[in-house]
């Protein structure tokens, strides 16, 4: 079973395109079973501001105290879990809905509760509840909310969770959509780079904010053996004719798309 792990950033959830959509049928048309991790940043800022509650980060983390927790889970479980669920479900694709802590499927561990709150690192991932939806040749979309050891909740940052679900899938490829068309160096879209490249970019400033979890998570998991990860847009088609678009981060040069 070749599966891909998709993580859709909330800079793009509310612009993803019909193309984005035609790109994920044609994946399932050629024998690959795509698994969505969601975002949904800008949403919960929006709803903090209705609660007149500054967001506030640290280290690209947002710091969530309980009632942030209590928000940050209305948020991206309620509405942009459920719209997603409903763009799929209309584009005559099978979803389902899954919160990270459903049948524990996401376990975390307090990264800092002193400083972050209620905030996990993804310490396992029970694969089951993920697999036995594939199985039925559902599209499992995942909200990154996971369970802590003590029952809490912990808000995990999408791309973290997304790279730990990947790992435990042992996952073909993860593609992370966002809101660019792949990593932009001097004004151009980088078609293909390695972690050595990258490293030199993160010093020289020209990969910073929300880019640098993406690329920690691509070198992570090229560490480890997944060989495919990708930076894409979903204002476009990400894949279309057989072909991929974005950028591809790969352990070494020449990997092909
Ligand atoms: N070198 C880079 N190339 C492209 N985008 C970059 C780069 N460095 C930083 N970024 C920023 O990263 C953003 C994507 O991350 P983020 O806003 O967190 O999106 P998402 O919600 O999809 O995770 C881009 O909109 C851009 O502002
Ligand atoms: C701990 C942490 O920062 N969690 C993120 C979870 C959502 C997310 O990662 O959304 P994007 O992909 O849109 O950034 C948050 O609260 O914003």
């Amino acid at each position: 079973m070749d599966i891909l792990v998709l993580k859709c950033g909330g800079s793009i959830m509310d612009r993803l395109s019909g193309d984005f959509f035609q790109s994920l049928k044609e994946l399932i048309r050629n024998g690959i079973q795509p698994v969505i991790v969601h975002g949904g940043g800008p949403a919960i800022n929006s709803m903090l501001a209705l609660y007149n509650m500054p967001p506030k980060f640290k280290d690209g983390l947002r710091v969530t105290c309980e009632r942030t927790m209590q928000i940050v889970e209305t948020v991206l479980s309620g509405q942009t879990n459920r719209k997603l669920v409903g763009m799929l479900d209309k584009t005559g694709l099978k979803a389902i809905g899954l919160n990270g802590s459903d049948g524990k499927c996401l376990q975390a561990e307090y990264i800092n509760r002193q400083e972050l709150g209620y905030v996990g690192k993804v310490t396992s991932v029970r694969k089951e509840t993920i697999l036995v939806w594939l199985k039925e040749g559902f599209i499992p979309v995942i909200t990154p909310v996971a369970s802590g050891a003590d029952g809490a909740r912990l808000n995990v940052n999408a791309d973290y969770a997304a790279a730990a679900i990947a790992r435990e899938l042992g996952a073909d490829r993860c593609v992370f959509v966002t809101d660019v068309e792949g990593i932009i160096i001097e004004g151009s879209v980088v078609q293909e780079t390695t972690p050595g490249e990258i490293e030199t970019h993160i010093s020289s400033g020209n990969i910073y904010g929300g880019m640098i979890p993406k690329v920690q998570s691509a070198m992570d998991l090229l560490s480890e053996g997944i060989g495919k990860v990708m930076i894409v847009s979903g204002k476009k088609a990400f894949y279309s004719k057989g072909k991929w678009n974005g950028t591809i981060i790969a352990a070494k040069e020449g990997i092909k798309k």
